[in-house]
C-alpha cells in the first residue's frame, strides 16, 4: 500500500477569502489584456469558489455585439491564454453565463445609460448588494472620460452598494498628466474608491520581500548601511515587441517599467518598518522612501543612468531584429529599450548606499530579481573569504530567495568558496496564482495595500521626470546593445570599481 505525506509546508495554507457579490464591469472588453490576463484571472477565482454565486462579468466594448457573440470570446480568451486555470467538468459554460456586454462609445452618455440599465438587471437577478467594480482596460487617453461619463451617469455613487475604478498603467505619462489624471479622477471618486493597478504587486514574489524583511528577526538588523554594500534590481525581458511597437514608441521602457514596476520593487527593498500592516502604513513608508531619494535633474541624467535601444542580434540562437526594425517604430527611433539608473536615498539607513535598477527588452533571458549584496569582511583570515554575502530575491521565474556566503571546502586547508543557500517557492507545492488574480479579489474585498496611491504614483514621476526630459533629444549613439546581449557596456561602468551586475 502507497502511503502520500503530506507537505508540512502546506499546512495552515489559507487561501479563501470571499467578497460581497459583485459585478466586474470591464471597460477595453475586447482587449489584449483583457482577453490573455484579466479573463483569465477571473475565471481561475471564480472556478476557486472565491467569487460566490452573485458574481458576473460586464464587458464593454466600443463594437455592438450580442451577449452571445462575447460569450464566446470569453470562451475563446480561456481556451486560447496560457493564463487558465485548467477547465474543470461543464465550468466555461457556466462562467460564460455569467458574462454579458454592452457595446457603445465610450465617449457617449447612452453607453452609461445602457451599463446602469445592465447593472440594475444583474442585481436584480443575483437578489444581492449592487456592488461594481470598474477595471479601465482601454488606452490611457480614455481614463478620464470614462470615469466622467460613470460620474455624469450616477454610477460612482455609492448609495446602493460599493464602487470601486481599477485604472491600468501607464498612469499618466509625466509629473503633470499624472497629476492631471488624480484630479480628473477625484473630481467623481473618493481616493479609497480608486484602484491605480501594477500587477507586480500582485506577484506572489514581490510581497514575500515585506514578508521575509518583516517577519523575521534576522534580516532587519542588518539591512542597513552599515552591514549593506549596494543592492541591485534587475528586471530583465527576452521579449522585443511583440506587435506592441505603436504603444512602446510613445513609452519606452522609462514610462513602461521603471516609473512603475521598479520604483515598487525599490521601494519595498528599501521602506521603513510599517506601523501596521494596512493599506495606509505601508504607503505611507513608500512615499517616505520616494521623497527621500535623491532628485535627478536633467544635468546628472549622464552621471546616475544610461539608455539603451537594441540592435539586431542573436538570440536563443536564431537572429533577432534590432528594435528600429519592428513594427509601427520608426527607423530613426530614439525611444530607449533599456535603462541602468544608480539611486540615492539620503536617510539614516541607506546613506552611501547605492540602489543600481535596470530593465531592457530583448535581453538573453526573462528574469526578474532583487539583489541585496552586503559588505565585505572586515578582514580576509582566510583564502578566498573575503566576498560579498548576498540575499537574492528570485521574483521570476524559479521563485525563491536565495543567499550566498562563504563555506569552508572539504580537505585539510581552511579555503573558502561561495556556496549558495536555497529556498524554492514550490516547495510549498502549490501553483502561483496570476497577479490579475489576487488584485482583482483585493479590489472586490477594499484592500488597497497592494495598489500604489495617488502621491506614491506622482513621487515616482518626479523621480524620472529628468530623466524623460533629458532623454526626449534623439541620440546618435543608439541602437548600442546588441539583441541577446545584456545592454550597453555603460550599465556595466554605471556601477563603479569593484562592483558588478550579477550573473543571472
Ligand atoms: N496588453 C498588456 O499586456 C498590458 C496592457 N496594459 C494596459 O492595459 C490597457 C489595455 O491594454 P491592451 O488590452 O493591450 O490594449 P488594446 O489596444 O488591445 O485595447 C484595449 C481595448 O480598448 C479598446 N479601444 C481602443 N481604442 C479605443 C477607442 N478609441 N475608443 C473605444 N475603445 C477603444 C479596444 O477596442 P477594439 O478591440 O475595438 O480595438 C480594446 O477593447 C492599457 O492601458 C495598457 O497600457 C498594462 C500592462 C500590460
Ligand atoms: O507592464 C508591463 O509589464 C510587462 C512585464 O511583465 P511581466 O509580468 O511579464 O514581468 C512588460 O513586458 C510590458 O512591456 C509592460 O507594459
Amino acid at each position: 500500500m502507497t502511503q502520500t505525506l503530506a507537505n508540512p509546508l502546506r499546512s495552515g495554507m489559507r487561501r479563501k477569502r470571499a467578497p460581497e457579490p459583485c459585478t466586474l464591469v470591464i471597460f477595453g472588453a475586447t482587449g489584449d489584456l483583457t482577453k490573455r490576463k484579466l479573463l483569465p484571472a477571473v475565471f481561475g477565482l471564480w472556478q476557486d469558489g472565491q467569487l460566490g454565486a452573485g458574481f458576473s462579468v460586464l464587458g464593454v466594448g466600443r463594437n455592438p455585439m450580442s451577449e452571445e457573440e462575447f460569450r464566446t470570446l470569453v470562451r475563446q480568451s480561456l481556451t486560447t491564454s496560457k493564463e487558465t486555470d485548467e477547465i474543470e467538468g461543464n465550468n466555461l459554460e457556466k462562467f460564460a453565463a455569467v458574462a454579458h456586454y454592452v457595446g457603445g462609445e465610450f465617449g457617449e452618455t447612452g453607453t452609461y445609460d445602457a451599463i446602469g440599465a445592465k447593472l440594475r438587471e444583474i442585481q436584480e437577478a443575483r437578489g444581492a448588494g449592487d456592488n461594481a467594480l470598474f477595471y479601465l482596460s482601454t488606452p490611457p487617453s480614455l481614463f478620464e472620460v470614462i470615469s466622467q461619463r460613470l460620474g455624469d451617469a450616477g454610477l460612482a455613487s455609492e448609495s446602493d452598494g460599493w464602487r470601486r475604478l481599477i485604472v491600468e498603467k501607464p498612469f499618466g505619462r509625466d509629473l503633470a498628466s499624472a497629476v492631471a489624471l488624480n484630479d480628473a479622477l477625484h473630481d467623481v471618486w473618493k481616493e479609497h474608491q480608486i484602484y491605480r493597478i501594477d500587477h507586480y504587486l500582485g506577484k506572489e514574489t514581490v510581497q514575500n520581500v515585506l514578508a521575509i524583511r518583516f517577519g523575521n528577526l534576522i534580516f532587519e538588523p542588518i539591512w542597513n548601511r552599515s552591514y549593506v554594500e549596494h543592492v541591485q534590481i534587475t528586471a530583465a525581458e527576452d521579449l522585443g515587441m511583440e506587435g506592441r511597437g505603436g504603444y512602446y514608441e510613445e513609452a519606452g521602457v522609462v514610462r513602461d517599467m521603471l516609473q512603475n514596476h521598479l520604483m515598487q520593487l525599490f521601494t519595498l527593498v528599501a521602506m521603513e518598518t510599517p506601523v501596521a500592516f494596512d493599506a495606509n502604513a505601508i504607503r505611507d513608508e513608500k512615499v517616505k522612501v520616494l521623497r527621500s531619494t535623491r532628485p535627478i535633474p536633467v544635468e546628472r541624467v549622464s552621471q546616475v543612468a544610461v539608455r539603451g535601444q537594441y540592435g539586431p542580434g542573436t538570440l536563443y540562437g536564431e537572429r533577432a531584429k534590432g528594435y528600429r526594425e519592428e513594427e509601427k517604430v520608426a527607423p530613426d527611433s530614439s525611444t530607449p529599450t533599456f535603462v541602468a539608473v544608480k539611486l540615492e536615498v539620503d536617510n539614516w539607513r541607506w546613506s552611501g548606499v547605492p540602489f543600481f535598477l535596470r530593465s531592457g527588452k530583448r535581453l538573453p533571458k526573462k528574469v526578474t530579481e532583487i539583489a541585496v549584496v552586503f559588505k565585505r569582511p572586515p578582514l580576509g583570515l582566510f583564502p578566498g573569504g573575503t566576498e560579498r554575502n548576498v540575499l537574492a530575491f528570485r521574483i521570476q521565474p524559479d521563485e525563491g530567495v536565495s543567499l550566498k556566503f562563504s563555506s569552508k571546502t572539504p580537505g585539510q586547508e581552511n579555503i573558502l568558496r561561495e556556496v549558495v543557500m536555497d529556498f524554492r517557492y514550490d516547495a510549498f507545492g502549490a501553483e502561483l496564482e496570476s497577479p490579475y488574480s489576487r488584485l482583482l479579489l483585493d479590489a472586490m474585498i477594499g484592500d488597497a495595500t497592494l495598489f500604489p496611491r495617488e502621491d506614491e504614483v506622482q513621487q515616482a514621476w518626479e523621480l524620472v521626470s529628468g530623466i524623460l526630459e533629458a532623454w526626449s533629444q534623439p541620440d546618435a549613439n543608439l541602437p548600442n546593445y546588441a539583441a541577446g546581449t545584456w545592454g550597453p557596456d555603460a550599465a556595466d561602468e554605471l556601477l563603479g570599481p569593484d562592483r558588478r551586475w550579477r550573473h543571472l
